[in-house]
């Protein structure tokens, strides 16, 4: 997508307002206003509400959720130990992990926030013991993958023993959730999603809502605001928010 469907209203008239740091970035990305769904979910991700956001592909689901992960954890301004996580993002592919994970890499690049680190999580081309020795010694406070790997290192299965605590976890995204149901990770997710403190906010970003997210939805969040945004919203920017009850 391009800046054809953004025209949502600038970022800096978003309430809370985005850090400095941010702005400065979307405009170096040559990005001056925002998608429907940005517009519609940051508030109220920011505003600690757990959300249900139903767009289609393009529509700028991943700022929608990167930026309040990187403000939330810099407002915390919390030092998490070096096997602890404040976010997590879950996502069907590590094509689309890497992509997440790359935009990440432009937001924190430089050492304007040098608290905070992300870190990419997939199976396949690492081993997990690779990654558990690449975790000891980076200590990323965000981690981006896929369920598999992920839910080794966060519950552990079989004989392996879980690695990283998720005791201080603030938020979770499940992203492209319809396609994590699809591909069968529905076990994997409420695995992962009962090992998490329920005092975190969460994010469900899905092309489409079918009956077994309307379950994870359920078990996993709490309270949420759905935010809807079909294609002709792309052309009207208009964004439906309605409970997802
Ligand atoms: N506010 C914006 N203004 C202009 N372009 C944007 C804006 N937000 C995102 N984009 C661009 O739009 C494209 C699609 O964004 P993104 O990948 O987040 O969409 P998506 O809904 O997550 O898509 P997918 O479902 O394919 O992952 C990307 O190239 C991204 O850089």
């Amino acid at each position: 997508m391009s800046t054809k469907n953004a025209g949502a209203g600038l970022w800096s008239t978003l309430e809370p307002k985005l850090s400095p740091f941010i702005l400065e970035t979307l405009a170096t990305m040559g990005f001056t206003e925002m998608t429907p769904v940005q517009a519609g979910a940051i508030p109220l991700f920011m505003k600690n509400k757990d959300v249900v956001v139903e767009a289609v592909t393009g529509s700028g689901k991943t700022l929608a959720f990167v930026i309040p992960i990187i403000e939330k954890l810099v407002r915390l301004k919390k030092r998490f130990a070096k096997n602890e996580i404040g976010a997590l993002v879950i996502t069907p592919t590590r094509e689309l992990a890497q992509q997440i994970s790359s935009v990440f890499s432009i937001f924190l690049k430089d050492s304007v926030i040098p608290l905070l680190k992300h870190a990419l999580i997939t199976g396949g081309t690492s081993t997990l013991q690779d990654d558990i020795c690449y975790i000891k010694e980076f200590g990323p406070d965000i981690l981006i993958g896929t369920p598999g790997r992920l839910e080794d290192l966060l519950v552990g299965r079989g004989t392996t023993k879980n690695y990283i605590n998720t005791k201080e976890l603030e938020i979770l995204v499940l992203d492209e959730a319809d396609r994590l149901f699809d591909m069968g990770f529905s076990q994997s997710l409420n695995n992962i999603i009962a090992h998490l403190p329920k005092q975190r906010r969460t994010g469900l970003f899905s092309a489409t809502m079918t009956d077994g997210l309307a379950e994870i939805v359920r078990a996993g969040l709490r309270n949420p605001v759905r935010v809807m945004v079909k294609v002709e919203d792309l052309v009207s920017k208009d964004v439906q928010r309605i409970p997802a009850t």
